[in-house]
């Protein structure tokens, strides 16, 4: 909990001292009107005292419950400033975490967890911090200073002011026994129940096409159930202290009339009136005590519940990235563009088996690489370790004679042109999509998006270039899609292209006048290309057949033809379906 304090700026930190100044003037000024209600009282029952007395200590009284209440709301209102932007600075710096974390510890975590940990469990910190530093500064104070007022008062009352705090605190500590293990279970329901909210909207369509509604929505409710009933469990609980409490201070209240009726029927004539006097004042104070406890006490359970959701926080700061970045900002050779694998194997995380076995080749400057081979052959993963989202296990990829792990990632991505698989867009216009991370002109974007192929389609949108993209692109059809995806990388002007099977949603001649305008535009620029039809690949200047991990072929259409069987069995599957589509 501790931890998340050190996130605190300079000014949040003069915030909170200034509130603690105020917060002492504001029990001193409670403290304050015991006594006068005290001198109130001594002067009711004195027969010499004039209205006017009792008007001017009233007033003091009025002044005091005033300047009180003031600075409440002026700790009250730091509080409340001190807690969002310490929020803030907490979301800032968890989303910048996450986005330096490699596939592994997202993976890790969960997507639906760290949202969790970014949204609600910054929320219970933000609550904790703006609750906590108006009643977990006052209740120490107020109680030390309370007790200190009455300690020199009748034991009696002492004693049974005593045992009002002991029954506050077992009633307490028994309801935080019962509590305390459920916050924990209500912040991983709420993970949960975040997954299945996600993944149900994120497959709405097959939700729809497989009529699998009610499916959907029970699991939905499974969730959401769990969530209430743990929920409704601590609530219950909670629900006990307020009538509770109210039965200690009554309880309380009773006890010391009572003694002080018995104290005043024993007294004599004058002792008579100091001692009501003096049981109204002990009544204040006491009430402060409990109260005072009461707020320590619930400080105890706003505590716990905060320590939770900081543990999460913190379980997200405090994790490395695997992916350490280098020290070099660019090649201290003069080539550009060469990609090298030495001895490249490579096992996921976690897993057992690996997937890449010894891969070794090299691709030159401006040559265009194919990788193709069957489904889970491991043609993605070997791409992705160029840009590095995982390192590899053994051996070496190199860059323009460097190893990537040597180069910082902002250099190895800037020589990149990455393609995802799955195209994916940002909310927010074709420009800014295609421009994004490098800002450029109007026309290098119109000009990416030409050799994209995507001019004709962008055109015709409404507003054409400034068009409004939704999120996930959910707006333009998948090769529209994959078009802008791809222009998004050319308009970076890398050293290297990567395809990972990103003409996949192209029809046959799309696919071709695009590799044909990008060979025209980029000469000079190494093209790697995941493909899964033969017709995107088969001009390519080496072919590299993956099978089960292992590199079983490498050459161009017409020798792989002739040598490999695992490429020939593919070409064959395809070659009448599309030499049909080329008749057309
Ligand atoms: N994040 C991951 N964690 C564990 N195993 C993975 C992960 N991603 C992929 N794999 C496994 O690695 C193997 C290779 O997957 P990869 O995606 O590289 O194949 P691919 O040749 O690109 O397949 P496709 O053509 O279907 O895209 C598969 O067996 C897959 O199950």
């Amino acid at each position: 909990m501790l931890k998340i304090f050190a996130y605190l700026s300079r000014k949040e930190w003069l915030l909170i001292l200034t509130s603690i100044i105020f917060i002492i003037g504001q029990v001193w000024l409670d403290l304050k009107l015991p006594d006068y209600m005290s001198e109130i009282t001594t002067l009711v029952q004195t027969q010499s005292s004039g209205t006017r007395d009792i008007w001017l200590a009233g007033g003091k009284m009025l002044l005091c419950a005033l300047g009180s209440a003031l600075l409440a709301v002026i700790v009250g209102y730091f509080a409340a400033m001190v807690a969002t932007s310490h929020a803030k600075t907490l979301r800032k710096t968890l989303f910048e975490k996450t986005l330096s974390f490699s596939l592994q510890e997202i993976n890790r975590f969960s997507t639906a967890s760290l949202i969790t940990r970014s949204t609600n469990d910054i929320a219970q910190i933000q609550q904790t911090v703006a609750m906590g530093l108006q009643v977990m500064i006052k209740a120490p104070i107020l109680a030390v200073w309370a007790i200190w007022k009455i300690s020199d008062k009748n034991w009696h009352w002492s004693f049974a002011t005593g045992i009002a705090v002991l029954a506050l605190l077992i009633m307490i500590s028994t309801l935080i026994i019962f509590v305390l293990p459920k916050f924990k279970i209500v912040q991983r329901l709420t993970d949960n129940l975040n997954r299945v909210t996600r993944e149900g909207l994120m497959g709405i369509h097959v939700v729809r096409a497989y009529n699998a509604k009610e499916y959907q929505g029970e699991k939905f409710n499974s969730a959401n159930t769990q969530l209430t009933n743990t929920n409704l469990l601590v609530n219950r609980l909670m629900a006990i202290m307020q009538p509770g409490m109210a039965l200690i201070m009554s309880g309380l209240t009773l006890s010391i009339y009572w003694i002080g009726a018995h104290l005043i029927m024993d007294a004599g004539g004058t002792e008579r009136i100091g001692l009501f006097s003096d049981m109204i004042v002990f009544t204040a104070y006491a009430m402060q005590v409990v109260m005072a406890f009461m707020m320590l006490a619930m400080t105890f359970i706003l505590l716990p519940r905060a320590s939770v959701s900081a543990t999460r926080i913190n379980e997200v700061l405090s994790t490395e990235a695997v992916i350490i970045d280098g020290q070099l900002t660019a090649a201290p050779t003069n080539r550009k563009g060469e990609i090298e694998l030495r001895n490249v194997s490579f096992k996921y995380p976690n897993a057992e088996e690996y997937v890449l076995q010894n891969i070794n080749f090299t691709v030159q400057q401006g040559e265009t690489v194919a990788f193709i081979g069957s489904t889970g052959s491991g043609k993605s993963t070997l791409i992705n370790l160029i840009p590095r989202f995982y390192d590899v296990t053994d051996g070496e990829v190199l860059i323009d004679g460097v190893n990537v792990k040597e180069y910082t990632q902002e250099a190895l991505h800037d020589k990149l042109g990455y393609v995802s698989q799955k195209a994916v867009l940002f909310s927010g216009t074709v420009k800014s999509n295609v421009a994004y991370g490098k800002s450029s002109t109007e026309a290098q974007v119109e000009k990416a998006i030409a050799i994209a192929q995507g001019q004709d389609f962008v055109e015709k949108m409404e507003d054409s270039y400034e068009a409004t993209i939704t999120q996930g692109g959910t707006n333009l059809s998948g090769g529209q899609k994959q078009r802008l995806s791809i222009a998004r990388a050319i308009n970076r002007e890398p050293e290297i292209f990567i395809f990972d099977d990103s003409f996949s949603a192209l029809d046959y001649k799309t696919d071709r006048q695009l590799r044909m305008a990008l060979k025209q535009e980029t000469q000079g620029v190494t093209t790697l290309i995941v493909a899964q039809r033969i017709g995107t690949i088969k001009d390519c200047d080496k072919i590299i057949v993956l099978d089960e991990g292992k590199i079983v072929g490498i050459g161009k259409h017409e020798e792989l033809l002739q040598n490999c069987q695992t490429y020939q069995e593919i070409a064959y599957s395809q070659l009448s379906k599309e030499e049909l589509e080329n008749d057309k």
